[in-house]
């Protein structure tokens, strides 16, 4: 079974192009929901993320990210205590999802992972794919959203991977600035191809 990891940064079709994959038969990992339910009342994540910080909620509310987010964003040691707990759980997650893709029978399964590259699992993926349009492009639709600053956007984008740095360690670029169509057909062929090579290993 293949492995496609699926990136991008804020507002660059992700979300989109994972129901693309979805719409093409192969099953979708999503690391935020993964992460959501880890924080949701009785979430392997509850517990041990309380330990750390105490304020960002109750094992009866769950961790409440905006508080958390209080205590971890823009400081660097504290947001790294914070990985060095949720990871490893969120790993045990996506390992579970193919393992049951795999006794399915997929030839692929997708893990849609906004901060691929600034995690560093790439080498966890046989394919890394990265949706991206025109800066323009992603500056408009992500200015548009209900409560963005363009103060807010600049320091997402700035703590993010840089373009060019995402685009050159793709193995397929899917883009996402021309149109849904355009997008599909690139979706399309990646799950053709790795179609035929996982029947060509069968054999
Ligand atoms: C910090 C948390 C509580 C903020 O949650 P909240 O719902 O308020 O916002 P959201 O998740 O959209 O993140 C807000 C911004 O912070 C950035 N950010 C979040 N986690 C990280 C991280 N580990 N490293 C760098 N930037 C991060 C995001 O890129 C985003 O721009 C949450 O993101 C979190 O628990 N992060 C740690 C777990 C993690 O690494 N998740 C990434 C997927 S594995
Ligand atoms: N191929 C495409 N053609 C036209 N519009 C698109 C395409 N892909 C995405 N969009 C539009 O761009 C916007 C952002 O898309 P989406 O929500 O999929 O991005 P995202 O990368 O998941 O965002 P974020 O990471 O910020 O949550 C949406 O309004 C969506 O309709």
């Amino acid at each position: 079974m293949k492995r496609i990891g699926l990136t991008g940064g804020i507002g660059m079709g992700k979300s989109t192009t994972a129901d693309m994959f979805k719409a093409a038969g192969l099953p979708v990992w999503d690391a935020d929901a993964a992460v959501h339910r880890l924080y949701a009342p009785g979430g392997a994540a509850v517990d041990p993320v309380l330990e750390a910080f105490p304020e960002a909620g109750s094992s009866a509310t769950g961790v409440d990210r905006q508080r958390l987010s209080q205590f971890v964003l823009g400081d660097r040691e504290k947001l790294a205590q914070l990985e060095a707990i949720v990871h490893p759980l969120v790993a045990m997650d996506r390992q579970r999802f193919a393992d049951r893709a795999e006794a399915e029978g997929h030839e692929a399964v997708v893990f849609d992972i906004p901060l691929l590259f600034e995690n560093g699992v790439q080498d966890a993926f046989d394919m890394v794919v990265v949706c991206s349009a025109p800066e323009e492009v992603r500056r408009t639709r992500v200015l548009a959203r209900p409560g963005m600053t363009v103060e807010k956007y600049e320091s997402i984008v700035a703590r993010q991977t840089p373009e060019a740095e995402k685009r050159a360690l793709a193995e397929v670029i899917v883009p996402t600035g021309e149109g849904l169509d355009a997008a599909r057909a690139v979706v399309d062929t990646i799950v053709s191809r790795l179609r035929a090579r996982a029947a060509d290993e069968s054999r």
